[in-house]
């Protein structure tokens, strides 16, 4: 049985009470890893490791040495690509490709990029005039806020993580990362890449376990801890922020969504097909940027949805080398539990069961693991839950609109302003429309398609302030300004 155990200081180490708990297979139920549970001293040594760092070696370093570094860390990554992907697919159980294809290549690239962002970006400067004539010159300089603390989900386990660690460290900050309980094998694994290229000890510390009153929860009250980023549910994200506010510490935050997908009628429809597929049911709906309400015009609607259920009913359910497999479990039968939930109370609100609605036929030890089919329902009125609340699995309701205004209304209609993905071949209409909905993230005829320079986060209740590119030093870093007078 693989253990995993915490990485604090560049050593894996136990939990120092010896506790741990069982990682299962979404697959099967299988357990397949025993993982050390971080408690108060592991939070405590890997949060005392990191502020050492900060002012040893790693503090001490040039800047093009510690960037280069981090390409280091890329390319490491990519050379151990299989062991990622591997551990990646043993975790989530999602298919190969989405895994090799996707999660794991932006694991590397968040290094690459943050890295290249850090060595390009300029600083302010403004010269000023002064009563005796001299004047003077402000500069200002970015310096590393500190300890991060790093709390991710278990979706996009890796490329979540790194999307955090790689701009964390490429600003000069160290990080305590506490992944997902259920996900916890590449940060893990991304330790011994640490290690394997000579970043210091204490840089880069995991501490394993669960989330509320436990290691999560640890790492947000430390009064050692600079600031938090977090991805995950609105409701963990204010029980950090509260936890956040008695230290005075920053936070970012990318919190759930309830994305609106619109196609209007002059779309291209086997594009928008195709666009809603993935964005309804990539990675079994488990993406916070996936669209669980769909508004299609009513010319289409019909047409629209018989080719997203016949999309739907040709996915193979396996696992992720099975030959033709494309369509993984959920991440556990927790999470399947709140799923089906959500199947029933769509029957019990009067939905239209278009397609899905419960559990496939699973051959062997399959049967064991968190399947359930995509889902699609209509005729419900907006008020259901299934169309308020985010659901995060593979499904998403259908309803038809008449108007360019009736369709902003239904979708800015939600407390959640993370995403959208809108289909028309019109271009006014595009950016009409992207500059009305109430999202940080407009995607016209595409979705989940990524620059990682551009801002990246949620408005409303999807989230606190951007990452990506500059935005992410805007968190990472604390300016400063140099005044001197001339
Ligand atoms: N990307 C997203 O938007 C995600 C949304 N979700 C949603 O959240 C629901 C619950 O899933 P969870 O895994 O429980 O998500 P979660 O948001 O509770 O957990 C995410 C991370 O936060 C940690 N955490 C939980 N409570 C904490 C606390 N009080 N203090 C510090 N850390 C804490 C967890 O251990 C995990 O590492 C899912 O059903 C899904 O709807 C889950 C994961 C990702
Ligand atoms: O591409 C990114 O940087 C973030 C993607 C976010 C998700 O997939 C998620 O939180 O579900």
């Amino acid at each position: 049985m693989r253990e995993i155990q915490h990485f604090i200081n560049g050593r894996f180490v136990p939990s120092a009470n010896g506790q741990s708990f069982d990682k299962r297979s979404p697959l099967d139920n299988r357990v397949i890893a025993k993982v050390h549970e971080g408690g108060q001293a592991e939070v405590d040594a890997a949060v005392s490791a990191a502020r050492a760092a900060l002012h040893g070696e790693w503090g001490r370093m040039p800047t093009e040495k510690r960037l280069a570094m981090l390409h280091a860390v890329a390319d490491e990554i990519t050379r151990r690509f299989d062991d990622f992907v591997a551990a990646e697919e043993a975790d989530t159980g999602q298919p190969h490709h989405v895994i090799a294809h996707a999660f794991v290549p932006r694991g590397a690239a968040n290094f690459k990029v943050f890295a290249d962002v850090v060595r390009n970006v300029p600083t302010e400067s403004f010269q000023m005039e002064t009563p005796d004539g001299r004047g003077a010159l402000n500069y200002a300089v970015r310096k590393p806020k500190g300890v991060i603390g790093v709390i991710s989900p278990w979706n996009a386990p890796f490329l979540l993580m790194t999307w955090k660690v790689g701009p964390a460290l490429a600003c000069g900050n160290t990080v305590v990362v506490k992944p997902s309980e259920e996900t916890p094998a590449t940060a893990a694994l991304l330790g011994e890449v640490m290690n394997a290229v000579g970043v210091p000890p204490g840089v880069y510390n995991v501490v394993h376990g669960f989330g509320p009153e436990a290691a999560g929860e640890f790492l947000t009250r430390h009064d050692g801890v600079d600031a938090i980023t977090f991805t995950g549910e609105t409701r963990t994200g204010a029980a950090i922020m509260k936890a956040a506010a008695d230290g005075i510490r920053d936070v970012s935050f990318e919190l759930g969504g309830k994305n609106a997908g619109i196609v209007f009628a002059d779309c291209d429809f086997d594009d928008a097909v195709e666009g809603i597929f993935r964005s309804s049911f990539m990675n079994t709906g488990q993406v916070c940027l996936g669209t669980e309400r769909v508004y299609v015009e009513r010319p289409l609607f019909e047409r629209f949805v018989m080719a997203l259920q016949a999309r739907c009913e040709a996915v193979r359910y396996g696992r992720p080398g099975d030959a033709g497999a494309n369509y993984g479990p959920l991440i556990s039968h927790e999470h399947q539990r709140k799923v089906l939930s959500y199947y029933a109370k769509a029957v019990s609100e009067g939905a239209t069961v278009v397609t899905g609605g419960g559990v496939p036929d699973m051959p062997g030890d399959l049967a064991e693991g968190a399947w359930v089919q995509p889902t699609i329902w209509t005729g419900l009125p907006e008020t259901a839950a299934v169309v308020r609340e985010e659901i995060f699995g593979p499904c998403c309701h259908i309803r038809p609109f008449d108007s360019e205004e009736e369709v902003l209304v239904l979708a800015n209609a939600n407390r959640y302003g993370l995403s959208t993905t809108i289909w028309t071949r019109d271009l006014a209409r595009a950016h009409r429309v992207a500059a009305a909905v109430e999202v940080g993230i407009a995607w016209v005829n595409s979705w989940f398609l990524r620059d990682l320079r551009t801002p990246f986060g949620g408005s409303k209740q999807s989230g606190i302030g951007r990452e990506g590119g500059v935005h992410s030093l805007e968190f990472y870093t604390e300016l400063r300004n140099v005044c001197i007078k001339l």
